[in-house]
């Protein structure tokens, strides 16, 4: 949500559809809600509010808007003049926090390309400090608001999406961990699990993220993407990156005649101040992509084995979490029935 010509529509393109920044330019002003489905590791919808509307109106649900959702985006213009968008953000909050209180809000101080870091700065602190005093003023300080500076001219709005998604994924903790295992024996600095369609990294090892190292391990990503669509035998490696295995040291390797080569995707590119960048297929939605110094990767068998039993551990996190849905449903069905049998009885 936000106000008209935040940049709502070109975050939704920019991270879900790759469209290249400045073609978000020539994008019209939406008109009505449009929902679209993201299928990945998760399923999750992606809802873009029109800023035209205005959903505090009694035609519009509140149930409906603010009800069975994750998060709620809101999107600031930080080169505009935002008191009109703080107190929009602050109906808003109030409202849905009343529907849904469970709700993680979240604020992007968009388009902070023009701005130079001192006045980011300041733009977030003001942003901040206003958006809170308002709050305190109806009772309302308990309520958490993150706050993230974004730019779809850089990778800050990949950043800020992927710390939204990880809040919603259950299993976050568990995947932190297994990336601590892995980094802590396999002589890893820094690991990402990615979600190779949107580059969102769904989870990381609990060293501290530094930008250099994210921005390029997200970059591995395109890189090898493009490689694959040229050099590779299948279209694309994003839509078939479970069937392709791609490998910049030179050979090529053996797609998927097999399911057990299927994942297999995996590169390595070898940068100039010592350090490897390495990427390894995980399942048809997830990378890793992960950053360690050239004499750790002497032991590179014992990196795979170690890459192998993290691999497995991921499958079985999904896998249970496909069996507790499938449960959750069955157990849903059967009470429907029992209420059909009792209402038939
Ligand atoms: N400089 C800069 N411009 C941006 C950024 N994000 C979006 N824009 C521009 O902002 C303008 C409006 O973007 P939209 O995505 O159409 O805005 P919207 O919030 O969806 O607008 P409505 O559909 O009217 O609600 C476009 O010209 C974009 O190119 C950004 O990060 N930096």
């Amino acid at each position: 949500m936000g106000q008209r010509r935040s940049g709502k529509s070109s975050i939704q393109k920019v991270v879900f559809h790759k469209m290249p920044a400045n073609e978000t330019l020539f994008l019209e002003s939406t008109n009505k809600i449009v929902k679209e489905d993201i299928t990945s590791f998760i399923d999750f919808q992606v809802w873009d509010f029109p800023g035209q509307i205005n959903y505090f109106d009694s035609a519009y649900d509140s149930n409906m808007i603010f009800g069975d959702y994750g998060a709620l985006i809101f999107v600031i213009d930080a080169q505009d003049d935002y008191i009109e968008a703080l107190n929009r953000l602050h109906h808003t909050v109030t409202r849905a926090y009343k529907v849904n209180p469970d709700l993680s809000f979240e604020v992007f101080i968009h388009k902070v390309d023009a701005l130079s870091d001192e006045y980011k700065i300041d733009t977030q602190r003001d942003i901040q400090q206003r958006i809170t005093d308002e709050l305190a003023d109806y009772d309302m300080e308990h309520v958490r608001l993150n706050f993230y500076l974004t730019s779809i001219y850089d990778h800050s709005i990949f950043e800020a999406f992927s710390k939204v998604i990880q809040k919603l994924i259950p299993q976050l903790p568990t995947l932190e961990n297994l990336l601590n295992i892995l980094c802590a024996n396999s002589g890893i600095e820094k690991a990402f699990l990615f979600d190779v369609n949107s580059k969102i990294y769904i989870a990381t090892d609990s060293s501290p993220v530094d930008m250099q190292s994210y921005e390029i391990c997200s970059d591995m990503i395109d890189v090898i993407v493009d490689i694959s669509e040229i050099y590779g035998r299948t279209n694309s490696f994003r839509d078939d990156f479970d069937q392709s295995q791609t490998d910049t040291n030179g050979h090529t390797g053996d797609y998927g005649t097999t399911t057990e080569t299927a994942n297999d995707a995996s590169s390595l590119i070898k940068l100039n101040n010592g350090m490897i960048l390495c990427l390894r297929g995980v399942n048809r939605f997830l990378a890793l992509v992960c950053l360690l110094r050239s004499d750790n990767f002497e032991k590179h068998g014992l990196i795979d084995y170690n890459f192998q039993c993290f691999k497995e551990a991921i499958a079985d996190v999904f896998e249970l979490k496909r069996r507790n849905a499938e449960r959750m449903k069955h157990e849903r069905m059967g009470l429907i029935e029992n209420v059909d049998d009792s209402v038939g009885g």
